[in-house]
């Protein structure tokens, strides 16, 4: 296994996601140093701190030093030079972990966009750099293999694109298949690690990969589920994450659109998470349904990992969530199989009243004002 010095924040949720991110791209994290500011102008960190970082890293010699924040390429760049260890930054290592995760040939070529999109905010500051004047060869590149080097990444990204779009298109017939063959579509949404793939599991009878590390799942996988004998589609998804930039939503967007044009959507909350945790995570599902175009009259929560909680203390959380009116809310456990059918009931009922008369589209401003960024 690899090894990493981890810079995070100072916080134990941010503390704990970092290092879930790092072993699920496989880093062993020796050292932790944690900072209340992360986004200084020259190296991220302030040269006290990277004199510190410096001794340790000698000493404990990582492989590589993990940033917990996105930094620009000129912070990166300088960061490795004085550190003399690549450098990966909150982004390089999701891209790590999603490119170790991609099996199917559609979410490898996600990745593979993600990637070049990455490169492609690297080489325009590259660009400008070398036509400042300030660093001419900036990391060994000299301006006209830069000019050259970005054409190449929009190239490819142009071909990964025209690619994903004719899958995008095999997506959609499918998706007129179910619909003429009057199938209802359950999607499962959620953070990472919500579970989601294990309550895919319980309802199904599958046997996918669940784990307690971050990503497991990159590939949607759609399987029939019965509700009162029945038969009903349901889906599970690539999980949210903060901090996810927009471009790599982007990539995603194919998979993730799938939640459109799904009958429900199962929003999977670990409710067994920090209250701390809870907000943040919960704040950044409704943020990604709500620009997906989700209606949120679509939504059921399921509040998972129930078994670890006390009543009282699920319902105190419930309440936090500003849920305790909303009526779509079941707790339930993947693990135990408590609630299951309720759940299913609850999906039902939204799929009857959705025959009745078309869904409205339901504000989720209250939700996003609650919750804020
Ligand atoms: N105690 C308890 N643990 C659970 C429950 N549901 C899931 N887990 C555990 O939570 C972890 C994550 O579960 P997954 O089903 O892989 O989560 P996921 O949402 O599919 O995660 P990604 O695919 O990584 O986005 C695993 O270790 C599960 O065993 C539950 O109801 N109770
Ligand atoms: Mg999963």
């Amino acid at each position: 296994m690899n090894s990493a010095i981890l810079i995070t924040y100072d916080q134990e949720d941010a503390i704990n996601e970092a290092k879930g991110l790092c072993d699920a791209a496989g880093y062993e994290v020796v050292h932790i140093i944690t900072q209340n500011f992360l986004q200084k102008p020259k190296y991220g960190i302030s040269g006290g701190v990277l004199e510190q970082l410096e001794e340790i890293a000698d000493k404990l010699r990582p492989n590589v030093i993990i940033y917990d924040e996105i930094l620009k390429p000129s912070q990166n760049y300088n960061l490795a030079t004085v550190l003399h260890r690549e450098v990966l930054d909150r982004e390089a290592l999701i891209l790590e972990i999603f490119e170790s995760r991609a099996s199917s040939a559609e979410s490898k070529l996600q990745v593979k966009l993600a990637q070049l999109r990455y490169e492609m905010a690297r080489a325009k500051e590259k660009v400008r750099l070398a036509n400042l004047g300030e660093q001419p060869g900036f990391m060994g590149i000299g301006k006209f293999e830069v000019d050259v080097y970005y054409n190449d990444i929009k190239h490819r990204m142009q071909t990964i694109r025209s690619k994903l779009e004719k899958a995008g298109k095999q997506r959609e017939l499918h998706r007129q298949g179910r619909k003429r063959m009057g199938f209802k579509t359950i999607s499962l949404a959620g953070y990472t690690s919500a579970g989601k793939t294990t309550l895919f599991n319980k309802t199904t009878g599958e046997t996918r990969t669940q784990s307690k590390e971050l990503f497991t799942t990159l590939t949607t996988t759609t399987r029939r589920l019965m509700i009162d004998q029945e038969p009903f589609l349901i889906a599970d998804t690539v999980g949210f994450i903060s901090k996810l930039p927009a471009y790599m939503i982007d990539a995603f967007k194919s998979t993730l659109e799938e939640l459109i044009h799904t009958d429900v959507i199962v929003l999977v909350i670990d409710i067994n998470d920090s209250i701390a945790e809870l907000k943040k995570k919960f704040s950044s599902c409704m943020r990604t349904l709500s620009e997906l175009g989700v209606e949120q009259d679509k939504v059921v929560y399921a509040l998972n990992k129930s078994d670890l909680l006390k009543n009282e203390e699920i319902q105190r959380k419930v309440e936090f969530l500003n849920l305790s009116e909303n009526k779509k809310l079941v707790s339930v456990s993947a693990k135990t199989g408590k609630n299951i059918t309720e759940l299913k009931g609850l999906i039902k009922e939204i799929i009857e009243s959705q025959s009745f008369h078309k869904p409205k589209t339901n504000a989720w401003e209250g939700v996003e004002k609650t919750f804020g960024n």
